[in-house]
């Protein structure tokens, strides 16, 4: 049974159409296997069935390490790795792709126990690690995730017993830093405690493991419920979960959160793994999660407060998944500051509804529901395209301050510790 979606163009385990083979759109099923029947397999040796493989009119087939790969030959000439096409010293391409003829097929193949050799028309050589290439096919990558992630409830999360990790460690010590962004990018969440309770103090934090990221609200943050800007975050009403900077293109990557102050009652912070959320909606309707990943959406902030003039606009679908295995990336929910629904026609609009009331259940379940209070020298950061933040309706003063970080300089020092980010 092939896919009959004609969005579905990805030949990836369908979970979200219930078929496990798609079609591949690049090619004709009928031509491949009148290819495959006049093809013949070659072995590296007669008895090794580890590697094997077949040319084909377009492509070459290689099956390795239990994968079965298909590789175009275009693909195959531009990724060489030889001296003249590949500068080893900046990792950067230098063979011009738009010289390679687009109709190149290889000259001669020849496989041994670790390496695929090609020769070009030219004379060229390319090889390649069979290593390299299961890591690097299309059909190794769709196997894997490009996040390694612990989807939790509040009872996951309290079980995993997280520890928060210390100020001076995190400040001081690459292993203190490295627990710390560990546990952020499985949980989504991370606590660092003893923090001086300033402003300054706070920034110092953030600039260890990434660039700030200045915005309409300034670089370092600081509100109380003056409401000295036009937004219900500057008031002292329950907020319910939402992530933050739906409005931009890109929203916010990480933000930091540290509680300066609070004499009064009430202020505890909620914190909901969007992802767990939508894992459960994947499950019971695969094709309402679907619908969330592909239906652009407006997020808007129109701001007239004072001396504040402000009006952004993002667009984008409240599920963003990687196509070739559906791997959630960002979650863009805030009922607040959804726009006007003018991207789809009405019955698409109703069914949008239907979907977002499933994963609002979602979202709302008590059990999802983490409620932490947010003290003086206790700093929060949150993957603010992953895990939905709230607050509870709060008396008396509560000061708060924190920051936005660009995530690709926070995955950046996560990788550079070693980590999968
Ligand atoms: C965090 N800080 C108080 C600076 C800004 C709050 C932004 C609130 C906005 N409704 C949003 O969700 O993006
Ligand atoms: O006051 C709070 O605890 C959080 C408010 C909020 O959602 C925000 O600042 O983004
Ligand atoms: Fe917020």
């Amino acid at each position: 049974m092939w896919c009959r979606r004609l969005a579905c163009l990805f030949k990836v385990p369908c979970r979200l159409h219930g078929s496990t083979r798609h079609r591949s759109p690049w090619l004709p099923r009928d031509r491949r296997s009148v290819l495959a029947a006049v093809a013949r397999w070659y072995h590296t040796a007669p008895e090794s069935l580890k590697c094997a493989w077949q040319l084909h009119g377009d492509h070459l087939e290689l099956r390795y390490a239990n994968t079965l790969m298909r590789f175009d030959f275009v693909w195959l000439r531009d990724h060489c790795r030889s001296a003249s096409c590949y500068n080893t010293k900046t990792n950067q391409r230098s063979l011009d792709t738009a010289s390679v003829d687009l109709g190149i097929k290889p000259k001669a193949v020849r496989v041994d126990e670790t390496t695929l050799f090609l020769t070009w028309p030219d004379g060229h050589v390319t090889r390649y690690g069979l290593e390299w290439l299961v890591k690097n096919s299309y059909e190794g990558q769709k196997q894997q995730v490009m996040h390694p992630r612990i989807l939790w409830n509040a009872e996951i999360y309290r079980q995993a017993q997280v520890p928060s990790v210390d100020c001076r460690s995190f400040l001081e010590t690459d292993e203190g830093l490295k627990e710390f962004l560990q546990n952020f990018l499985l949980y989504g969440i991370a606590f660092v405690e003893n923090v001086t309770p300033t402003k300054e103090d706070t920034e110092i934090l953030a600039e260890r493991i990434s660039l700030i990221r200045e915005t309409i609200y300034g670089r370092m943050w600081y509100f109380t419920s003056d409401f000295s800007r036009g937004d219900t975050a500057y008031t002292k009403l329950a907020l319910d979960r939402h992530t933050d900077t739906t409005y931009f293109q890109e929203p916010c990557g990480i933000q930091v959160f540290h509680c300066l102050k609070h004499e009064g009652t009430g202020g505890r912070t909620l914190l909901v793994d969007g992802f767990y959320a939508a894992e459960q909606v994947l499950r019971q309707a695969p094709d309402q999660f679907e619908l969330l990943s592909k239906v652009p959406l407006k997020h808007e902030y129109v701001e007239n407060v004072g001396d504040c003039h402000n009006h952004m606009i993002g667009v984008g679908p409240v599920l963003n998944v990687y196509p070739w295995n559906n791997e959630l990336y960002l979650i863009r929910y805030n009922n607040y500051d959804r726009a006007v629904i003018n991207t789809v026609p009405y019955d698409v609009v109703h069914r949008w509804y239907t979907a977002h009331r499933t994963l609002t259940a979602e979202l709302r379940r008590p059990e999802n529901e983490l409620w932490v209070k947010l003290k003086p020298g206790k700093a929060l950061f949150v993957d603010n395209w992953r895990v939905l933040h709230g607050r509870e309706a709060f008396t008396g003063y509560r000061q708060l301050c924190g920051c936005y970080l660009t995530r690709d300089d926070v995955l950046n020092t996560a990788r550079l510790l070693g980590l999968q980010a």
